[in-house]
């Protein structure tokens, strides 16, 4: 008997096909989503890579650049092996490497794949790359391979300067003679790059990080990451571009050569430069010090310091002490009190001034719009405010006179005093009922006169409160200008950021200033990187103390790279708004350079212990070193007296000179290459803050060097 088919056999085969072909169609379309998925991805980094990274036209640049292989640098750095680092910067780790034939190179691996670094390199290559000059760290090549990005320099067995000064022993092994000559070939080096190309080049980055050493310590610079060609006449270049398919156009020319253009369209930054925003808020007020400075007449503000030393002497116009403050007070009210109108004044009005100016502007009215880093008419404002209390001014005591005594006959006499009329007269009243009116209704008038005049005293505070909202106001509107200036000639959206920071935030970032609470978004991404690499290195030394000295903040501050340079080397017209990277902003950055080689300082130092706190900012130290004539003060306890004071006082001054606010007024590289040598005296450069003149403080150097 035929046995009776199951029923749930084909049911149960049904049912497994079904799910091994739902199996089957789910993994299919999987693979096959992920296979389109990979060969977009693919596609797109590739599209990039052919986009961003190939280099510039190697083949036609004046120097040939070597184009190494992954593996070549692979076997010759030891798989990147740790022991091989040399340096850590911001945009990558750098390994020595070694050739077959034992020669040493070094390699530059660019750690992150960032819009700015693509630039840096790009910039390296196409600056670096066309540069050749014994002031200068060669660049034998690149390497773009696997998505990775590798700079090949020349090696400097005696790393950077900031390694030399800063060493974690603190030791530090630089003699006088070393420091001299490091300066002086960082002074050829710019001197070369602004003079010696057509078009000049900027480095803009200039830092004892970016100073490498040689076998022998000569001084070469690193590090043209953030360098530009200097294209646009007197105007410099537009630092905002960061086109690098313009600086590509540029580096064209370099060596008289010729090299053919491509186009490298290299995205522009859109990092927030919140050290420059800081920097801005503090020297949006100072920039109109600086114009002011470039028309003020050199002899008018010795005048007019003179007139303050000498006190009556100058003052001998006719003019009393209280017409001086009056004049003050009126201008005030008027709201005149423009700074670039005082400063512009001639020699005579100066002196037209006399005391009562001298009080006003004080003592250290042209120091502070360096060290305080604020310059406005509120510094004035307020000294002249605590210098009319603190001296009891007359007129001021007059007017106690006035509130406090309303019986007429007092005030009259008080008004009398003040008009000059003769008090007599009025205490023997001779005057009929109607001339007695007539006098009283006279005198209540000046009365409410003078009232107001107290007053308008009583409110200079509030006074300034709203000059500084006015201040506010119009830095707003300027704000605002450039913002739809920039966004006509189709610039970036960083530099609207940045401004956004600055102008809307100006208080806060001023407070913050004061207080010490910087926030970069790179340097502290920074250092919350480098900290562990610090912490693995140096065991001993936990972060909280670190934190604590104010030693890790320092070197953070001074280490910062942010688009337009380093925190504290950067010249200050760049955190005004001036967007153009300018041969003098590289001298700024030199003078920083020369007090902290000098010094052995870091640029800011900021120590747990308060009686260090005056010498926390190196160049406000220094000025206040020169103010008092103890500029050798300054130099590194460490050299003891082995050092020449002849040849450090030049150089503490020619820093001076070069960290003047007014760019114009800084001398030129090659004016600072022939001071160092000797070749001329520094007093014949422009000078802004001596107190007396430069002659006191430099005498022509006799010693040649060569
Ligand atoms: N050619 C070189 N030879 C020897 N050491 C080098 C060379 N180039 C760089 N280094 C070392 O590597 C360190 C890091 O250099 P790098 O230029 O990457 O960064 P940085 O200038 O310190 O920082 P940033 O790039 O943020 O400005 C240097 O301080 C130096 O010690």
């Amino acid at each position: 008997m035929p046995s009776r088919p199951n029923p749930t056999r084909p049911k149960l085969f049904i049912n497994r096909t079904k799910t091994l072909f739902l199996i089957l169609t789910i993994s299919s379309s999987l693979v096959i989503f992920f296979a389109i998925l990979y060969f977009i991805y693919h596609l797109w980094i590739s599209l990039l890579n052919r986009s961003r990274t190939i280099p510039f036209d190697v083949a036609a640049s004046p120097l040939k650049l070597q184009i190494f292989s992954y593996k070549e640098l692979k076997l010759a750095t030891n798989d990147f092996d740790e022991s091989n680092v040399i340096g850590r910067g911001g945009s990558g780790t750098v390994f020595r490497g070694i050739t077959r034939d034992g020669k040493l190179f070094a390699v530059k691996r660019l750690d992150s794949l960032s819009l700015q670094t693509e630039a840096e390199f790009q910039n390296e290559l196409q600056i670096l790359g066309g540069l050749k000059s014994s002031f200068l760290v060669t660049l034998l090549g690149y390497c773009v391979e696997k998505n990775h990005k590798f700079l090949i320099y020349e090696y400097m067995p005696n790393k950077s300067l900031q390694e030399l000064l800063f060493n974690e022993a603190g030791d530090s092994c630089l003699n006088w003679g070393m420091r001299f000559s490091i300066i002086l070939d960082v002074a050829k080096a710019l001197e070369f790059m602004h003079f010696g190309c057509d078009p000049p080049v900027i480095h803009g980055d200039i830092k004892p990080s970016n100073v490498l050493l040689d076998s022998e310590f000569r001084a070469k610079i690193s590090d043209f990451g953030l360098s530009r060609v200097k294209v646009e006449g007197a105007y410099g270049v537009d630092l905002f571009s960061q086109d690098l398919g313009k600086s590509q156009e540029l580096s064209a020319t370099f060596g008289g050569e010729s090299t053919p253009q491509t186009a490298i369209g290299t995205p522009t930054h859109h990092e927030v430069d919140f050290a420059l925003a800081l920097q801005a808020s503090s020297s949006s007020k100072t920039s109109r010090t600086s114009r002011n400075i470039k028309g003020m007449d050199l002899n008018s503000m010795s005048l007019a310091m003179e007139g303050e030393t000498k006190g009556k002497e100058v003052s001998n116009d006719g003019h009393d002490h209280d017409s001086k403050a009056n004049h003050v007070v009126l201008s005030c009210e008027d709201h005149e009190f423009d700074q670039s109108k005082e400063m512009n004044l001639s020699p005579n009005s100066v002196l037209d001034l006399g005391k009562g100016s001298s009080k006003q502007w004080g003592r250290d009215w042209w120091w502070k719009q360096e060290g305080s880093g604020e310059l406005c008419s509120k510094d004035y404002v307020r000294e002249w405010i605590g210098s009319q209390i603190d001296t009891a001014n007359p007129d001021w005591d007059d007017e106690k006179k006035i509130i406090n005594t309303p019986e007429l006959g007092v005030s009259t006499r008080t008004i009398d005093k003040v008009e000059d009329r003769d008090e007599s007269g009025l205490n023997e009243s001779r005057f009929d009922t109607l001339q007695e009116k007539f006098a009283k209704e006279e005198i209540n008038e000046k009365m409410k006169k003078k009232l107001k005049k107290k007053k308008k005293h009583r409110n200079m505070e509030e006074w300034w409160k709203e000059e500084e909202h006015q201040d506010e106001i119009s830095n707003k509107k300027k704000i605002g200008m450039r913002r739809i200036k920039f966004k006509n000639c189709l610039k970036v959206p960083h530099f609207r950021y940045c401004f956004h920071q600055k102008g809307e935030n100006s208080v806060q970032d001023r407070e913050g200033e004061a207080g010490g609470e910087f926030s970069f978004r790179k340097g502290w991404r920074r250092k919350s990187n480098s900290s562990s690499k610090k912490k693995k290195n140096n065991n001993n030394r936990s972060m909280g103390s670190e934190m604590w000295s104010g030693d890790l903040f320092s070197r953070e501050l001074s280490s910062t790279t942010s688009m337009r340079g380093t925190l504290c080397y950067i010249a200050p017209e760049y955190g005004g708004g001036c967007c153009y990277l300018m041969e003098k902003g590289d001298i700024y950055s030199f003078g920083v350079l020369i007090l902290v080689i000098i010094s052995g300082r870091r640029p800011l130092h900021v120590l747990a212990s308060p009686i260090k706190l005056e010498k926390a900012n190196l160049v406000s130290w220094c000025r206040q070193l020169a103010q008092s004539g103890n500029v050798l003060e300054l130099v590194d306890e460490k050299l003891k007296d082995g050092y020449n004071k002849e040849e450090a006082g030049l150089c503490i001054n020619l820093a001076l000179a070069c960290l003047q606010k007014a760019p114009e007024l800084r001398p030129d590289v090659s004016e600072v290459v022939r001071i160092l040598r000797g070749e001329m005296d520094i007093s014949s450069t422009a000078f802004e803050f001596s107190p007396s003149p430069p002659a006191k403080f430099y005498g022509s150097r006799s010693k040649q060097r060569s």
